[in-house]
């Protein structure tokens, strides 16, 4: 970006970089805004490999032919600031040339969305066919549509909140602990240590109390119960092994800490600790109130999370939008990311 970017906290932000995929051809008016999630990335629709380290999440959604068909939209996925897949984050270089590390500013959800409408001002959009995002990603869309009325005409919400609660505060808390009690963490100044010597440890147990949040009580007892990882003894009072939800919740980890930087997982946290689409807009209802965007809210049954209670209040207080669309599924939080069918369900009355 040619000019810093003027954040919430009163710092501006200089040299920002905004790394993104995007599908199809704009036409002037078909340009769809896909906003991921705390460790998701632009990559939506595609193959791992090639620089991405994980499959598109959407792949079934996105794409000639499908849901949000790439033969008619032009479907845009920045990665979002403070990220570490290629948009400015702690990791990227300060104009000195080190790492930020420590020294990336705070930033909030309004900073990243502020960023994303420079960036559609870059591509010549001036409003958005749809803006759709899920968790974080639903807490960048409710927050363009509050910012920038007129630059949404549609929006999907999914598994997200107006304002970030107490609970998911509290969640939030031992993970931001795990990762800054790391003595690997330096103070956030890892980043030019040298490969493997960043708080990975911290990182991978954040991730273990995410990943079980993101999922369900019935569904990690239906599916582990209490069974031992094969070749694996939990009563072994030598060498104990580990269960076979442990064992899950170490890949998790592991996998997470091979793609994701701390300081990043730090400042989303932070970010969407702060998240409340009401602060300094009056009540909650007058801050939705400015939505304009024909509205849908989605959300999980069984999300312990982001319980479905916060998406009837989006519903309720966004005008026009209908009662929720419920996602009935076992896996809580993390249905927004594998209930493909019923996502694309919900999609269609927008897209469709
Ligand atoms: C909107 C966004 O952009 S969000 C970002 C999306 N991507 C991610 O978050 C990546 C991390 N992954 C996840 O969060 C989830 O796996 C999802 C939501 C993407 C997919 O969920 P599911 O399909 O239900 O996968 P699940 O949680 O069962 O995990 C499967 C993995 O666990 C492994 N696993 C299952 N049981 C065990 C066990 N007992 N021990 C070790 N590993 C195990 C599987 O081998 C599989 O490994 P792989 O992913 O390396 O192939
Ligand atoms: N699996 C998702 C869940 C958080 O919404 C992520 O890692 O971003």
């Amino acid at each position: 970006m040619p000019e810093p970017l003027p954040l919430e906290s009163g710092v501006a932000l200089p040299d920002v970089t905004v790394a993104y995929e995007s599908w199809g051809t704009f036409t002037g008016d078909n340009a769809v805004l896909v906003l991921h999630a705390l460790t998701g990335d632009s990559h939506v629709v595609g193959p791992a490999g090639l620089g991405h380290p994980t499959p598109g999440w959407w792949a079934g959604i996105i794409g000639p032919g499908l849901t949000i068909d790439t033969d008619r939209w032009f479907v845009v996925a920045p990665n979002v600031l403070g990220g570490c897949q290629g948009t400015t984050g702690p990791a990227s270089p300060a104009p000195d040339g080190r790492p930020w590390g420590s020294r990336f500013p705070r930033i909030s959800v309004r900073d990243q969305v502020a960023l994303e409408a420079r960036f559609a001002d870059l591509l010549g959009i001036d409003a958005w066919a749809c803006v759709l995002g899920g968790s974080m990603g639903g807490m960048r869309a409710v927050e363009w549509a509050v910012s920038y009325p007129d630059r949404v005409q549609r929006l999907l919400l999914l598994a997200c909140c107006a304002a970030a609660s107490a609970d998911q505060i509290a969640w939030a808390s031992p993970q931001l602990a795990a990762i800054r009690e790391d003595p690997n963490w330096c103070g956030g100044d890892y980043h030019d240590r040298g490969r493997g010597l960043g708080p990975h440890i911290g990182l991978g147990v954040a991730r273990r109390i995410a990943h079980a949040t993101y999922r369900t009580a019935e569904e990690l007892d239906t599916r582990f119960g209490r069974r031992p990882q094969p070749g694996e003894d939990p009563y072994d009072a030598t060498a104990p092994g580990r269960f076979a939800v442990e064992s899950y919740l170490d890949h998790h980890a592991e996998k997470l800490v091979h793609r994701f930087d701390a300081a990043s997982y730090v400042a989303l946290t932070a970010a969407m600790n702060g998240h409340d689409v009401s602060r300094g807009r009056g009540t909650m209802a007058e801050a939705l109130g400015r939505v304009t965007a024909r509205t849908v809210v989605a959300g999980s049954t069984t999300d312990r999370l982001y319980p479905l209670s916060q998406q009837e209040e989006l519903a309720e207080l966004i005008p026009g939008a209908g009662p929720v669309e419920r996602i009935e599924s076992p896996y809580g939080h993390d249905a927004f990311l594998i209930e493909t069918r019923r996502l694309a369900e919900i999609l269609s009355t927008l897209t469709g």
